[in-house]
């Protein structure tokens, strides 16, 4: 990818692990309503994803777009989903399409199919013998209005993609940690998605061709319930790390 990349969200905890390790593979753009906290690669753009008339001057001349911007909260109420994800992730993804971008990634979450976790299927899903496993092809099932948010997003990029011709790939992100998995929560830990599988799954999204996709965003862990074989075939997906290997 020679042309710039645009990062939304780029202050946050998914952006920050992006970065610290593709600073000097990419010319990026970054945007967040929030100024950077520390000096950060390319040219930074302070604007809110609900104004299109800002996204649409940051997305000139961009090849490829990483969407994160959101509220990431699961206990989010439902004006902030409506504001910041469903139409903040409209108005990128219409401008994306306005500017002639090529490919979206778009960081969808584990909530959009949070239901799944039935009652009879817990905790046992979380352990490396359960064979139970989602791979991405099943129906979105949320299980809180953030979820909702994410599924609706993934639709929105169903929509542009098949209206306009947009390359996007939904990446329903596990829990992102640094260092090692989440301690003492078996869920956390079947869907680790380390720092450095992270970078390197949003890399993916940004050289390999696709048309439209939803895969897992989580480490190669032994425990786990999400499929990682369509983010391998789809997009040369290679994890590293595995939350296994950091058990007491
Ligand atoms: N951290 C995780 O484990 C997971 C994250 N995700 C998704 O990944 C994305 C990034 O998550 P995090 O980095 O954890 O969140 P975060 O809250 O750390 O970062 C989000 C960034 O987006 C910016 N932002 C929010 N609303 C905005 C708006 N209207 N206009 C411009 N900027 C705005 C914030 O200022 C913040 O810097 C979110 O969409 C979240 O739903 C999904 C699954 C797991
Ligand atoms: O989508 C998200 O998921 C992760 C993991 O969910 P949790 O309910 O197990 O904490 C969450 O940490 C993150 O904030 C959220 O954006």
């Amino acid at each position: 990818m020679d042309a710039p990349v645009l990062l939304t969200g780029s202050e946050g905890r998914v952006g920050r692990a992006i970065l610290d390790r593709l600073a000097a593979e990419y010319d990026w753009r970054l945007l967040d309503r929030e100024p950077p906290a520390e000096e950060r690669p390319g040219e930074f753009v302070i604007a809110d994803i609900t104004d299109y008339d800002e996204v649409r001057e940051a997305m000139e001349g961009v090849g490829a777009v990483i969407h994160l911007a959101g509220d990431p909260r699961p206990e989010a109420p439902w004006d902030s989903v409506l504001r910041n994800n469903i139409d903040g992730t409209h108005t990128v993804m219409e401008a994306a399409v306005d500017a002639g971008v090529e490919k979206f990634a778009f960081a969808s979450s584990n909530h959009a199919v949070g239901a799944y976790e039935t009652e009879a299927r817990t905790p046992e899903i979380y352990r490396p013998d359960d064979e139970f496993l989602l791979d991405g092809t099943e129906l979105p099932r949320p299980g809180n209005r953030y979820g909702v948010s994410k599924a609706t997003g993934e639709t929105l990029g169903r929509f542009f993609h098949d209206e306009h011709d947009l390359s996007v790939v939904c990446v329903r992100v596990g829990n992102l940690t640094e260092g090692h998995p989440p301690e003492d929560y078996e869920r956390g830990q079947a869907m680790w998605l380390s720092h450095r599988d992270c970078a390197h799954l949003f890399e993916c999204c940004l050289e390999a061709e696709y048309d439209y996709e939803i895969v897992y965003g989580i480490s190669d862990n032994d425990r786990k319930y999400y499929s990682i074989e369509r983010a391998r075939e789809a997009l040369g997906y290679d994890p590293q790390d595995n939350s296994a290997e950091h058990d007491d």
